[in-house]
C-alpha cells in the first residue's frame, strides 16, 4: 500500500480536538479533512475560530466536549504560546492516558505540557508553518518517551497531511527549526516586499514591480521543489560571469553587510525568542 494511502487510513478513524482554530490550526485542519480525517470526529474548541467546515463539532469551550466525549485520540493545542498556561489545566482529564497532546506552539516545553497534563501524557511537540494551508507546510517534531510508536504514526499522518515532516530527538533543535521553517515563510514575504520595493527605486511602475517580484519569488520556490540541483548551482545557473546578477550578488553576499550575516542574525533572534517562549 502507498504511504499516502497508509496515511489515508490511519487518519480516517482518528479522533482530533483542535484547541484554538486560527491560523496554523485552521491550516492544519483543512489539510486533515482533505487526507481523510472525518469531519465528524473532528472538535474545534476556540470561543471565536475561524472557518468551520461542515460536519466538524465546535465548541467554544473544553466543558461540552469533556462532558460529552469520547475522549480524542489526539488533542492538538493550537493556541498561542502566551496563553498556553492558562489554557491547559481544563484538560488535565485527559492526561496521564493514551490522547496524545500534540502542540504547534512556537518555545512551548514538552515539560510544560506534562507538567500542566500529568507526567506520564504523550506529548509530541512540532513546528509546522503556513504553507500548510496549500499542502506544501514544513514541519518538525520530537516527541517524549510515552508516544508510542502507533500514536506517533498518527500525528505523523496528521502533521504529514498538510505537507512535509522531520522527526528529531532532541527537542532543543526545535527553537531553530522554528526559526528557519516556522518563521521562514515571513522572510520570505519580505523579500518579495523587498524586490518590489527596490524595483520601484528602479523606475518601475509599483503594480508592475509587485506582479514580476512576487512571480520571480514562488517561481523560483517551485523551481527549486522540482529540479535536482541544489540551490547554490540554481543560483549559479542564473549568474553569468560579470553579468547582472553577478552585479547584484556583489551586494547580497557581502561577507559583513549581505544577506548572509543578516539572516544570521534574524534566525538567532527568533530561535532566543523561542526559547523565552518556553516559559
Ligand atoms: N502562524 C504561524 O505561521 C505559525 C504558528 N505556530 C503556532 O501556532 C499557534 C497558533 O498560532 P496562530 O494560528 O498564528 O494564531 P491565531 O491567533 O491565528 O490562532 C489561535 C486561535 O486560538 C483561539 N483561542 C484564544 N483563546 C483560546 C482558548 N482559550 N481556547 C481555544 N482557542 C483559543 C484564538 O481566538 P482569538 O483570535 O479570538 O483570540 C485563535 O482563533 C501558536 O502557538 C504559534 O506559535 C507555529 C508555527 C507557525
Ligand atoms: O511568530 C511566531 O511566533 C509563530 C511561530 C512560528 C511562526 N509564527
Amino acid at each position: 500500500m502507498p504511504a499516502s494511502d497508509l496515511s489515508r487510513a490511519a487518519l480516517s478513524t482518528v479522533r482530533v480536538w483542535l484547541v484554538g482554530g486560527g491560523k496554523m490550526g485552521g491550516a492544519l485542519l483543512t489539510g486533515w479533512l482533505d487526507n481523510g480525517v472525518a469531519p465528524d470526529n473532528v472538535t474545534i474548541i476556540d470561543p471565536a475560530p475561524g472557518r468551520v467546515p461542515q460536519g466538524v463539532r465546535l465548541a467554544a469551550d473544553p466543558a461540552a466536549p469533556l462532558a460529552e466525549g469520547p475522549a480524542p485520540d489526539v488533542l492538538v493545542l493550537a493556541v498561542k504560546p502566551q496563553i498556553m498556561d492558562d489554557v491547559l489545566p481544563a484538560y488535565r482529564s485527559l492526561g496521564d492516558g493514551t490522547t496524545v497532546a500534540l502542540s504547534v506552539a512556537a518555545g512551548r516545553l514538552i515539560a510544560g505540557f506534562e507538567a500542566a497534563l500529568g507526567a506520564g501524557t504523550p506529548v509530541v511537540r512540532s513546528i509546522p508553518n503556513t504553507p500548510a494551508a496549500v499542502h506544501r507546510g514544513m514541519t518538525v517534531a520530537c516527541a517524549n518517551a510515552h508516544v508510542t510508536e502507533t500514536a506517533r504514526a498518527t500525528c505523523d499522518a496528521l502533521l504529514g497531511a498538510v505537507g512535509d515532516i522531520a522527526w528529531v530527538d532532541d527537542e532543543a533543535l526545535i527553537d531553530a527549526v522554528t526559526a528557519v521553517s516556522g518563521s521562514g515563510p515571513a522572510y520570505v514575504f519580505w523579500l518579495t516586499e523587498c524586490m518590489a520595493r527596490a524595483g520601484v527605486e528602479a523606475g518601475l511602475p509599483e503594480a508592475l514591480a509587485a506582479r514580476i517580484a512576487r512571480a520571480t519569488v514562488s517561481g523560483a520556490g517551485a523551481l527549486m521543489d522540482q529540479a535536482e540541483e541544489d540551490p547554490a548551482t540554481l543560483r549559479r545557473n542564473v549568474t553569468s560571469p560579470n553579468g547582472t546578477t553577478a552585479a547584484a550578488l556583489d551586494e547580497l553576499m557581502n561577507d559583513r553587510a549581505g544577506l548572509g550575516p543578516l539572516m544570521t542574525r534574524a534566525v538567532a533572534a527568533a530561535a532566543r525568542r523561542s526559547r523565552e517562549l518556553a516559559g
